[in-house]
């Protein structure tokens, strides 16, 4: 086991082909075909310079009327477009206005996955100069109405549909993708789309919507994403009664059959890209995403957002809300409605901070966070019936039903939402927060916004201005009693963009805890006293890329730290490095 993990799980044999493949003079044979024998496959590629109508089709390279005279010269331009030359700023200016004139969410996604197939620099020029107005566009909560309408808005494949049909030939699958030198993959199964339930393989939209948020909050380069849809079926009666559903008619497969193709895929992934790739999973159902973690994590490097991710972006929001309700983190008691990935994975990641910054034991440490499910809290009594990942959390207590009861009960500093229901936190729930907390903190978690626990302006109303509040999906400002709260987005998209790079630069091979409470305390840090003073609990998303260059700084020095780096030598100043590989969506010139 020790020496399959030194080796990224390659056998000896393996490695030795490895070695072969890089044999010629020095220069890497990276896909093999030198090498090509009857049983190693190649791959038939070529490289050809794109000119002409080609040129203007490609999404990487076209920039539309912001060629120069000279390039419609050098590139067979001519006549292929009208005359005027606009720069960039003015593309962006136009295309931001069009935009704004559409008053329908969706059409504004649409529009938006149109630029990405067109031109995608303009598409990250867009995103990351008007990132607050336009995270609400491309991910949540639009991106949630996008999956739920995918079959009717699908337009070209934006990534690749890996179905019970590829069995046998998810390495041959990967390889049609045009990209070769894969950083990052994000990849569901749709079984657990947001709060929206099982949307089978129109969950498409998640991996897309993350990726381009890898690129533009992280600064990943585009090509070296690849959104990866698992389709083993629906569950969803409407889908698979739905003529035009997009993906396979069938009920899900579940067991050894679902397992069997999640292993090859993992297989073909590590075989194909190496050691190195980082793979997010989003969006899967309970039951699958902590085994799939809990598998994977000793051989592969990956990432379940949705436990990790929201998990690191809580516990920042916590360690920065201590500045406005006081305390340390030991201080406070928790209680989550909702016991899921989300619910277990934040609950598990503040009782290891607590546990390190007072040196108890973690199983004490638990003991301050409660968890309600839809069976109500999580107690002793109930132990036996428990799924495995809600064991932990089951303390000495009489059975309590419902929410409300159970505040009353546990008069818990701080309620956090993540069951995926809408409306759960009543005016009763806030209003008993409310009664023994000066200033109750209140995450409602759930997503998009139709699944959120409570509005913004309900927080503060039924507090009477005196909750913190954050939320999964993002509101506008609320005003109460002539004051202005800015409520928070607690959204994984604080974290993952950042954390995935720090993980890219160092050449991390696996993710460890410790690289999760770097990133929480990086993002806490960037809380300054101008946010506190609005009632926010993070930073705003305007100065997401310095941000996540701060992330994956703490994040790579966690890793060089706890010899999980590959990239030698550690760069000296990991910040400057940080910002150094960021993609940039400025236009290139052509000879
Ligand atoms: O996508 C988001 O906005 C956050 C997330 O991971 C989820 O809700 O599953
Ligand atoms: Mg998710």
């Amino acid at each position: 086991m020790a020496s399959s993990m030194m080796n990224g799980g390659y056998s000896v044999e393996e490695e030795e082909k490895k070695k072969n493949v890089n044999v010629g003079g020095g220069v890497e044979d990276v896909y093999g075909e030198d090498n090509a024998t009857e049983d190693q496959f190649a791959t038939p590629w070529t490289v050809s310079v794109a000119s002409g109508y080609t040129l203007l089709r490609d999404p990487h390279y076209n920039k539309g009327l912001a060629f120069s005279e000279k390039e419609r010269d050098a590139h067979y331009l001519r006549g292929l477009l009208p005359p005027a030359i606009f720069t960039q700023e003015l593309q962006e200016k136009k295309l931001m206005q069009s935009l704004r004139q559409y008053k329908v969410p969706l059409q504004r996604y649409v529009a938006m996955m149109d630029l990405q197939e067109r031109n995608e620099k303009l598409f990250y020029k867009l995103l990351i100069d008007n990132v607050e107005e336009l995270l609400p566009v491309v991910y949540t909560p639009t991106v949630g109405e996008a999956c739920q309408k995918y079959g009717s808005i699908f337009r070209r494949p934006q990534g690749l549909y890996i179905s019970l049909k590829e069995k046998g030939k998810i390495l041959e699958v990967l390889k049609n993708w045009p990209e070769r030198n894969i950083q990052v993959i994000v990849v569901t199964d749709g079984e657990r789309i947001l709060g929206l339930g099982d949307l089978g393989c129109q969950g498409m939209g998640i991996p897309v919507g993350k990726l381009s948020l890898y690129t533009a909050l992280g600064g990943l380069r585009p090509s070296a994403c690849l959104p990866v849809t698992i389709d083993v079926g629906t569950n969803n009666e409407q889908l698979l009664n739905d003529e035009f559903y997009i993906g396979l008619k069938q009920r899900r497969a579940t067991g050894q059959e679902y397992a069997e193709l999640l292993e090859e895929f993992m297989t073909a992934v590590k075989q194909n890209y190496g050691e190195k790739v980082l793979v997010q999973f989003e969006d899967f159902a309970n039951h699958n995403a902590f085994e799939l973690l809990t598998k994977y994590s000793p051989t592969h490097l990956v990432f379940n957002d949705d436990i990790q991710g929201t998990a690191s972006v809580v516990l920042a929001g916590l360690l920065a809300a201590l500045k406005l309700v006081g305390g340390t983190l030991a201080d406070h008691k928790f209680l989550f409605l909702g016991a899921g990935e989300a619910g277990t994975g934040i609950a598990e990641l503040i009782a290891l901070e607590i546990s390190k910054q007072i040196k108890a034991p973690i199983e004490e440490t638990r003991k301050k966070i409660w968890l309600v499910d839809s069976k109500g809290l999580i107690v002793n009594s109930r132990k036996e019936s428990l799924q495995h990942f809600k064991k932990p959390w089951a303390h000495e207590h009489e059975p309590v039903k419902g929410l409300l009861d159970a505040v009353k009960a546990i008069k818990p500093t701080v309620l956090i939402g993540s069951s995926g229901v809408g409306k759960t936190f009543t005016k009763e729930v806030v209003k008993a927060m409310a009664s023994f907390n000066e200033k109750p903190l209140i995450l409602a978690l759930s997503n998009p916004t139709s699944q959120s626990e409570c509005t913004a302006e309900e927080a503060y109303t039924w507090s009477e201005g005196r909750a913190i509040f954050a939320s999964g999906s993002p509101f506008d400002p609320v005003e109460y009693d002539g004051k202005v709260f800015v409520p928070g987005q607690a959204n994984n998209a604080y974290i993952f963009p950042g954390f995935g790079l720090g993980l890219i630069m160092s050449g991390a091979i696996r993710v460890h805890n410790d690289l999760l409470l770097a990133a929480s305390e990086a993002l806490a840090a960037q809380v300054k006293q101008e946010h506190f003073d609005k009632g926010l609990i993070y930073p705003p998303f305007s100065n997401i890329r310095k941000i996540s260059a701060q992330i994956a700084a703490k994040v790579a020095a966690k890793a060089y730290e706890l010899g999980l780096a590959s990239r030698l030598p550690r760069p000296k100043d990991l910040v400057q490095h940080a910002e150094s590989c960021m993609y940039s969506p400025v236009y290139g010139c052509y000879r």
